[in-house]
């Protein structure tokens, strides 16, 4: 079996950032390394682009804005392609996957969007655990700074007040999910990589020696 790693956080965190860095570290220790995120670059996730996260007439399908549940069924449905035609695949070969996103996102945004919180995690029920999920935790105000400038592309990115909300939902979910890893993000990105090995290395690697 291979080893599975997601990293979370609000818009912004330092996620792909992080997820090129961690792939890198894995490949020069001779891994294979699936670098893969969430939405997909396949048919569905093009689906959600268009449908949920593109500027301009925005979620809106056959004249309506697109309810929050089928939002929700949309990722779920993306994720599900993304399980079981290259994450479980890429585990079975013994890859490293590490995947920018996964479905704690559809926790934290779906949920902070009013959505009951055990209806998603019972919808996304079917997607296998990783071994570590960093959550790269960030003040809201620091991401805004970062990724100001950047082509505003989706409605999530423009409100504050719904990354407030998802950002403690991620915490929230931090408790539930003893897989879930909090760092600080606020960090350099040299001392947050640094911190992220230290976590691969107690949290994965040596529990797989161990074994
Ligand atoms: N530790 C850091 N300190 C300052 N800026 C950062 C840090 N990590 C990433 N950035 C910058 O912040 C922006 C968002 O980072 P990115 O990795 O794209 O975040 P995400 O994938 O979570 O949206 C980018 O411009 C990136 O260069
Ligand atoms: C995976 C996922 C993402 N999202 C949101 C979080 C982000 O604001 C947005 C798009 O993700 P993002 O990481 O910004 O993707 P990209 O830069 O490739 O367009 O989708 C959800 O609401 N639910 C989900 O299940």
């Amino acid at each position: 079996m291979g080893i599975f790693i997601v990293l979370e956080g609000i818009d912004g965190a330092g996620k792909s950032t992080q997820a090129k860095l961690l792939a890198k570290w894995f490949e020069e220790k001779g891994y294979e390394v699936v670098l893969t995120k969430e939405p997909t670059d396949t048919a569905f996730g093009k689906l959600i682009r268009r449908l949920v996260l593109t500027g301009g007439k925005e979620g809106i399908i056959d004249g309506a804005r697109i309810s929050h549940e089928a939002e929700a069924l949309l990722f779920a449905a993306d994720r599900a392609e993304h399980v079981h035609k290259l994450i479980k695949p890429s585990l079975e070969q013994g890859k490293v996957v590490i995947s920018d996103r996964y479905f704690y996102s559809s926790l934290a945004y779906q949920w902070a969007r009013g959505l009951d919180l055990n209806w998603l995690v019972d919808l996304n029920r079917f997607a296998v655990r990783p071994n570590l999920t960093i959550l790269l935790d960030l003040p809201v105000k620091e991401s805004m700074n970062r990724i100001n400038g950047r082509k505003i592309k989706t409605e999530f990115d423009k409100i504050a007040e719904l990354q407030r909300k998802v950002r403690k939902n991620y915490l929230t979910l931090a408790e539930r999910f003893e897989e879930i890893r909090i760092i600080n993000a606020l960090a350099s990105m040299e001392d947050i990589h640094n911190d992220i090995v230290a976590l691969v290395e107690h949290e994965v690697l040596r529990r797989i020696e161990e074994r």
